[in-house]
């Protein structure tokens, strides 16, 4: 099959990728990217260009909320591009501001249960919002304060243990066309 034909009905519309930390952004980010032939930007990564730094020293050095400033920052300029898809961090929810620029495009969250977070993330030392504390319990923690914010978003992806990131990008371009003709491009900005 001719793959342009799988997301026409995007129109440009950039695409933002939100769920948890683990919950596979990053990565899913680039894949799909490559399928829509559309650019490819990771907020935590042009934070970490900006900052001259690793996410862990920024939080360490300047705490978090300098670190929730830059992202709002970063996440402004990508909010102008069409054709893009960006992964997002896992806060980037939190901050009420942040969602003038999210309506921007296409918000998909990857809805991924715990038990899986905690497989995934339990070598992971690179988020500190996880550091030195019991992993299972701060992460259910979290999706508990965020899981309303995370609905919020246009379109939901559900992933189990067996989806393998190619799984989970056909299943995201099989949802668009459906989700897209109910997307209301002069949505409340707000
Ligand atoms: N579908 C998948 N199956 C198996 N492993 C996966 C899958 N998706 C992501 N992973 C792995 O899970 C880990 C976390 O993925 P990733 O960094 O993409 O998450 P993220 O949503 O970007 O997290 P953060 O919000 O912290 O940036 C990585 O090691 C990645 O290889
Ligand atoms: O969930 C979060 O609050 C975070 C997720 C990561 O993507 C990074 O943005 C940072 O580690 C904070
Ligand atoms: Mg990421």
């Amino acid at each position: 099959m001719d793959n342009s034909t799988d997301f026409n009905s995007l129109r440009g519309l950039s695409v933002f990728l939100l769920g948890m930390m683990g919950a596979g952004k990053s990565t899913l980010g680039e894949l799909l990217s490559r399928r829509l032939q559309y650019r490819f930007f990771d907020t935590d990564i042009l934070i970490e260009r900006v900052a001259g730094k690793k996410i862990r020293e920024i939080f360490a050095d300047e705490g978090e909320a300098t670190f929730r400033e830059l992202e709002t920052q970063v996440l402004a300029e990508l909010s102008s591009l069409t054709k893009t898809v960006i992964a997002t961090g896992g806060g980037m929810v939190l901050k009420p501001m942040n969602w003038s620029y999210l309506r921007h495009g296409l918000m998909i969250w990857l809805d991924v249960p715990l038990e899986i977070l905690v497989k995934r993330l339990k070598q992971d030392t690179s988020r500190p919002l996880l550091e030195s504390t019991d992993l299972e319990s701060k992460l259910e923690l979290l999706l508990e304060q965020r899981r309303g914010l995370y609905a919020e978003a246009d379109l939901r992806i559900v992933v189990s243990d067996l989806d393998t990131p190619a799984h989970i990008v056909e299943k995201i371009l099989t949802a668009i066309p459906t989700v897209i003709k109910d997307f209301h491009p002069e949505r409340d900005h707000n």
